[in-house]
């Protein structure tokens, strides 16, 4: 039987994004380099599985993926201080956080949330539950991305700005988090337009792949 902890999806609990956690990402797109967390959050409506295809929103005409490593807290807790935070994961997950980028570009401009941008249904693709042993060292894993079959986006999660235990800490500082929740980590650079027809690949470290299709 799976453990709670890796059905995370039917746990069905908050999914925490970090934005701009990549200096060469959120140079790519004209952004500063932040100084602490941004933190925005992604329905768990928003889930789908391979099998199921990624739908480009109504009247979006700038779809993005964004290839990220997501966290998955197995263990709850509230203020947890950094030295601790490793003991509250309890695996990842390879997920895309895709984008409408032409309402993301809209709402920076008007000061508004990226909630549509973010959100929207088939928005966070995600591999099965990956264990830590299968990861090794989420501080120093090769993640990389492709659109069909050329090569966008190739990074590494040691290039991140704030790192996994830092992120759980600050982040438990303002919400609880409950098993099951993930924490998207924030994408290296390279992202990029996707269209209907296209198919995005995706891997973690040499052993997690995934595969979605783009559909109107
Ligand atoms: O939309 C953005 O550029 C922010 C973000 O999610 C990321 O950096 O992963
Ligand atoms: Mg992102």
């Amino acid at each position: 039987m799976a453990s709670k902890v890796q059905q995370f999806r039917q746990v069905g609990k908050k999914i925490v994004a970090v934005g701009r956690n990549y200096k060469a990402h959120a140079e790519e797109l004209g952004n500063v380099v932040p100084t602490k967390p941004i933190l925005f959050l992604k329905p768990t409506t928003s889930y789908i599985s391979q099998g199921q295809a990624i739908k480009i929103p109504p009247t979006c005409t700038s779809l993005h993926h964004e290839v990220e490593l997501g966290v998955v807290i197995g263990r709850g807790g509230s203020k947890i201080p950094e030295s601790k935070a490793m003991e509250h994961v309890g695996g990842y997950v390879l997920a895309l956080d895709m984008t409408a980028r032409d309402f993301q570009d809209e709402a920076k401009k008007k000061g508004q949330p990226w909630t549509l941008a973010k959100g929207f249904d088939t928005s966070c693709p995600v591999s099965e539950f990956i264990s830590m042993e299968t990861v090794g060292d989420p501080a120093n894993t090769r993640l990389w991305l492709k659109v069909n079959g050329a090569t966008k986006q190739d990074g590494n999660t040691k290039d991140m700005i704030f790192s996994i235990p830092y992120l759980i800490s600050y982040i438990s500082d303002y919400f609880t988090l409950e098993e099951g929740d993930v924490v998207l980590t924030g994408t290296p650079s390279g992202v990029g337009p996707v269209k209907e027809g296209d198919t995005i690949e995706a891997g973690l470290g040499n052993s997690v792949t995934i595969k979605f299709q783009v559909e109107q």
